[in-house]
């Protein structure tokens, strides 16, 4: 468990305090996928640089599996650090290693006795794809690799927690797709804990289950994933989610603003995705009803959709409660 208390973090730069985190509370659950998502300079970085010791807070408490990091003696902190893995976005490979080489580095800091290296090693490699590439080095792969390489590293220790600081930011669409599902294969199968920031919504939405979003330092919205990104409350994370599904919200709504009826959008979550509801309460109720949006996908591993519908004639209030009965979240939306 990664708990933050009262946690606030100032820099002093030219002679003045620099706020990167307000007083924030924040608690971590073991074995969860938890995203921090915040524009550039929001603070991310320094948070997830307060959980493995590189920041000590200005004030308030972060507690790792109920150690404070900023207490800890230099021997304390290595210790703690061997239990926290991380990766980053330009992957930080050591150039003149090879990939064998790159993975084996903390065990050799850490003293593993040679013998159990080239082993250890080889299952690591084995774990993300790569035991083919064990000879070349870091020039020779592709930016997808890389990562693989620089997640095999974090995996070398068995870390409980994995920090992951815009790990597939480098990364094309496809690419960060399968270093996604890779990150989620090793939460799943080794059951640690996987913190990573980002700053894009759609990474939040295919890996992780809950999410904080920081908005200049302040941590402004946080839950589980599905209510953040379908009921998004904070003008920050409206954008973010808007900017995931593609969406020009002002843009939709002046295109609605012709079309007659009351206007939905309409929630479905889990097995409601794919039951003909619609069809059946028009059906009971003499609505008709104007498929204006749509967009079906999933939220890790649970589906959803979500449609703006135009309810016109028939009773519409009573076909309303009955997609509310039905479990589908109903929102009018003002025009
Ligand atoms: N060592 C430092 N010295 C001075 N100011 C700092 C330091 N580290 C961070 N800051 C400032 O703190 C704020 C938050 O920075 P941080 O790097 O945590 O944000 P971020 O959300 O990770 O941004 P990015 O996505 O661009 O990395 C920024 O205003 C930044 O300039």
């Amino acid at each position: 468990m990664i708990e933050f208390q009262q946690v606030h973090k100032s820099f002093r730069v030219g002679g003045r305090e620099v706020a990167a985190l307000q007083p924030l509370d924040l608690r971590i659950v073991e074995g969860e996928v938890f995203g921090i998502i915040g524009h550039s300079g929001a603070g991310k970085s320094t948070l997830i640089r307060l959980i493995n010791g590189l920041e000590r807070p200005s004030g308030g408490r972060v507690l790792v599996d109920g150690e404070d990091p900023g207490a800890l003696d230099a021997a304390g902190l290595r210790a703690l650090r061997r239990r926290i893995g991380m990766i980053f976005q330009h992957f930080n490979l050591l150039s003149s290693r090879t990939v064998a080489a790159n993975v084996a580095f903390p065990l050799e800091l850490a003293g593993t006795p040679q013998s159990e290296i080239a082993s250890r090693v080889a299952e690591l490699l084995a774990r993300v794809g790569l035991n083919e590439h064990a000879n070349k080095y870091p020039a020779q792969l592709s930016g997808g690799q890389k990562q693989r390489v620089g997640i095999a590293r974090a995996l070398a220790c068995r870390p409980r927690i994995l920090l992951c600081d815009e790990a597939t930011s480098a990364l094309d669409p496809q690419t960060t797709a399968s270093v996604l599902a890779l990150l989620a294969q090793i939460n799943r199968e080794l059951g640690l804990t996987v913190v990573l920031i980002t700053h894009e919504m759609e990474v939040i939405r295919r890996v992780c289950d809950r999410v904080a979003v920081l908005d200049a330092g302040h941590l402004v919205e946080s839950g589980q994933v599905a209510d953040v990104f379908l009921h998004p409350r904070h003008a920050t994370t409206r954008r973010f989610v808007s900017e995931a599904e593609h969406v020009n919200e002002g843009a939709l709504h002046s295109d609605f603003a012709a079309v007659s009826g009351r206007l939905l959008r309409l929630t479905f979550l889990g097995q409601h995705t794919y039951e003909p509801l619609l069809g059946r309460i028009a059906r009971e109720t003499g609505v008709d009803y104007n498929i204006l949006a749509g967009r079906i996908d999933r939220i890790k591993d649970l589906p959803y959709g979500q449609l703006t519908i135009a309810l016109v004639g028939g009773d519409s209030d009573a076909a309303i409660a009955a997609l509310g009965a039905a479990g589908v979240h109903v929102e009018e939306i003002a025009r």
